[in-house]
């Protein structure tokens, strides 16, 4: 069993307001009484007994922290310290200060393709690095992708929230129909065995998103858009679409597709000439 710093992190850390909330527990910003440093700390109640949903189960938390200490890259949010106190864990992650894609993509309604390429590179970058370590991320939305900054024209990406990512051991095979309905992919629903590819069907879903302000799959309730998601039923409706390029909707067919192997990988998404013009004339498209 992993053990954690049994220190109080008061002790260490000024605990200040709350940033938001999840599945998980509360995220507050922190600040390091040492250096004036904020970080985010993510505060997760310790699930007592099986027979109570109340909280998070500890193997959960090791995974999560295994997980995070294996992701150092620029667009993954990066770990700084564990403690443990009684039935809670305290995660101190680098503060991310601007914000998350989704409101971002709000406040904007929608992006230009040139913003929206900026913003896949570095979600595909990050995305690229889980994978090549054979961790799935498992629950990719613009709520879980975040921004450095709220100032500059070109904000860096930071992913979070690896609460369901799934650290791939040598064949081994792992199901979960844990999600969010209009991000899951098709295998998910049908409880099949996962792999990375599954992260690769979000990012479709993000993608049209991000061009349009539409979510392809959404219906009226969960069970609805998760029939839409089995039926493949989504189109690119020219009242949303009429400014897209071509090349954009070509990136989204490749990663909206039922089989998981027929599926672009991220290294091979970051090559698509959506991503990558192989020439200026193509980059106008
Ligand atoms: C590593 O796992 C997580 C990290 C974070 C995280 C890390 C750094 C950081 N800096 C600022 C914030 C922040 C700011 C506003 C809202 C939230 C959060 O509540 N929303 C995250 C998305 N939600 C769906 C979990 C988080 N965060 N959140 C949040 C949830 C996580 O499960």
């Amino acid at each position: 069993m992993a053990v954690f710093k049994p220190d109080n992190v008061e002790d260490l850390y000024e605990i200040g307001e709350v940033l938001g909330s999840g599945h998980f527990g509360e995220v507050r910003r922190v600040r390091e009484r040492a250096s004036g440093t904020s970080w985010a700390g993510k505060f997760m109640k310790i699930r007592k007994s099986a027979c109570t949903h109340l909280g998070v189960e500890r193997s959960c938390v090791e995974q999560e922290v295994e997980i995070l200490h294996t992701l150092q890259h620029p667009n993954i949010v990066a770990l700084k310290d564990v403690f443990e106190s009684r039935a809670e864990v305290v995660l101190i992650l680098e503060f991310v200060n601007g914000g998350e894609l989704f409101d971002f993509i709000a406040d904007k309604e929608m992006l230009l393709e040139s913003e929206a390429i900026e913003f896949m590179k570095q979600i595909l970058e990050g995305l690229g690095f889980m994978h090549s370590k054979n961790i799935g991320h498992f629950d990719l939305k613009p709520e879980n992708i975040m921004l450095s900054d709220n100032v500059s024209q070109n904000p860096n990406i930071k992913l979070i929230d690896f609460g369901l990512a799934h650290h791939f051991q040598q064949d081994e095979e792992y199901r979960s129909s844990s999600g969010t309905p209009q991000y899951i992919a098709p295998e998910v629903i049908k409880k099949e065995p996962l792999s990375t590819t599954a992260d690769m069907w979000s990012i479709g879903v993000i993608t049209y998103i991000l061009l349009s302000g539409l979510s392809p799959f959404q219906g009226e309730t969960n069970e609805e858009t998760l029939t839409n998601v089995l039926a493949m039923k989504y189109e690119f409706y020219a009242q949303f679409f009429s400014t897209t390029s071509s090349m954009a909707k070509d990136f989204i067919q490749k990663l909206l597709v039922e089989n998981p192997n027929d599926r672009m990988t991220a290294e091979e998404s970051l090559l698509h000439p959506w991503i990558k013009p192989i020439t200026r004339k193509q980059a106008a498209k």
